[in-house]
């Protein structure tokens, strides 16, 4: 079990456990429209294995024995994501009822449970029909989605207790468009460049909108880790700097201080859109609260091949996950003092933080990386930052996007052939600092 007591956090301390619409809902159907994410996992080479999302953990459908999970385990929110191409299949225009009905039901079945919506209004699942007219890449997206964060406001905004733009702008933007490796894929740096800002005027953009229909209690989630150098050399301290910035700085300082960073915005050069200064003040636009994803941390090193962006990733030397990422709780702490000292003194959730384990229920490894990683928290409250809430990733197995159902990051374990929900040990772990029982069901 955890060595710590929920009297640690405080009594107004949220706990919650989080999940994604693409990685959990499957539901491909009842009007639902097509994703990016169901064409680049369909097309062979990009998902481990071949999988999709087509069925993934059957929540469309059993969507209330997993919230009687998170009411089970006694946890105070559930952080989940609406799927845009099932409340609007063509991405602008007509809603679709069916899609309508699911949230409506899903988000009255959290209240019914005592649990508080923190909903994330996009998780990577953007509609193909959007992809077809630029996607990220056109600036008109930020229109399209303020627009689709209006219908979500309309139709569900009365009972959500928090609302996040975009999960993780940077995998929306560097991830999938310099890297290639999340839908859609493309590795150009002009494209990245672009995505970089669009993703942020996006945000900005449909705050704005929502803040004109009177929506309260509005953030965003930013991946952050600790971006260190493979060693002392001025060199690699350099290219540590410089992916603290690609990862972490870009966002930070563009949410926050209304500018990139210069020494990222050196290595775009010429590409990014004209006249972007210009959207700065809509980009840093006010914000409630903001949501920490934080996982591990990353090892640089100088790689004078590279024109742009002249750095290479090193594997680092401590204990691993079973997705290969270093186990490195320090950096949560690290990370949250960050940005209370340097950056905002908003309320900050730590809006994921978990590991992927082999399969199985009993998962003392994932114990001891929750407990370490909360005991970072606590350390962070204590040096002043504001962190009001911790959800941890995830609360099913689920599609891990390009490594699909082989890793898993679940408390409770799924057999995708029977869909059988299992607590693991985590989750009975999270159950006894909860609620101060060990019920298993
Ligand atoms: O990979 C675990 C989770 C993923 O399942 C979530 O949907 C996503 O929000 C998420 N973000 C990170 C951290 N950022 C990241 C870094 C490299 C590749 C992919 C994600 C981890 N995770």
């Amino acid at each position: 079990m955890f060595t710590h007591k929920r009297a640690d956090f405080g009594q107004d301390f949220i706990f919650g456990a989080a999940t994604a619409s693409y990685q959990i809902e499957g539901g491909q159907t009842d009007g639902r429209g097509s994703s990016i994410w169901d064409t680049f996992s369909a097309t062979p080479g990009n998902v481990r294995d071949g999988d999709t999302g087509r069925v993934a953990c059957d929540h469309y459908n059993r969507w209330p024995e997993d919230l009687d999970l998170l009411a089970d385990g006694g946890f105070d929110a559930y952080r989940f994501s609406f799927a845009w191409p099932r409340l609007i299949p063509e991405g602008t225009g007509a809603a679709n009822p069916k899609g309508i009905d699911f949230y409506d039901r899903l988000i009255d079945g959290m209240l019914e449970r005592g649990l508080k919506p923190f909903a994330t209004l996009y998780h990577w699942d953007l509609p193909s029909a959007l992809q077809d007219r630029g996607g990220w890449m056109n600036r008109d997206i930020a229109a399209w989605f303020a627009d689709y964060a209006v219908l979500v406001n309309s139709r569900f905004g009365d009972r959500l207790a928090a609302t996040a733009t975009i999960n993780e702008p940077w995998c929306v933007a560097y991830l999938s468009h310099m890297l290639g490796i999340h839908a859609p894929g493309y590795r150009d740096i002009r494209a990245a460049a672009r995505v970089s800002h669009n993703v942020l005027l996006t945000h900005g953009t449909a705050i704005a909108a929502l803040r004109a229909e009177g929506a309260k209690n509005l953030g965003i989630v930013c991946n952050f880790e600790s971006a260190q150098p493979a060693s002392d050399s001025p060199e690699d301290r350099e290219a540590g700097r410089l992916w603290d910035g690609v990862f972490n700085r870009w966002y930070l300082d563009g949410l926050f201080k209304g500018r990139y960073p210069d020494d990222v915005l050196a290595q775009f050069g010429p590409h990014m859109p004209q006249a972007y200064t210009d959207d700065m003040a809509v980009v840093s636009a006010p914000l409630d609260w903001f949501g920490i994803n934080y996982y591990s941390r990353s090892l640089w090193a100088h790689d004078p091949r590279r024109s742009a962006f002249p750095l290479r990733q090193v594997e680092g030397p401590l204990e691993k996950t079973a997705i290969g990422w270093e186990i490195y709780p320090q950096g949560l702490e690290d990370i949250l003092t960050r940005i209370s000292d340097d950056y905002t003194k908003l309320p900050l959730y730590v809006t994921e933080n978990g590991m992927a384990e082999v399969e199985g229920t009993d998962d003392p490894r994932r114990v001891a990386y929750y407990d370490a990683h909360l005991g970072s928290v606590l350390a962070a409250r204590q040096r002043g930052a504001d962190v009001r809430g911790y959800f941890g990733w995830s609360l099913l197995d689920n599609f891990e996007w390009a490594e699909g159902y082989d890793k898993r990051f679940g408390l409770v374990h799924v057999d995708y052939q029977t869909q059988k929900r299992t607590p693991k040990t985590s989750y009975r772990a999270f159950q006894t600092l909860l609620t101060g029982a060990n019920n298993p069901r």
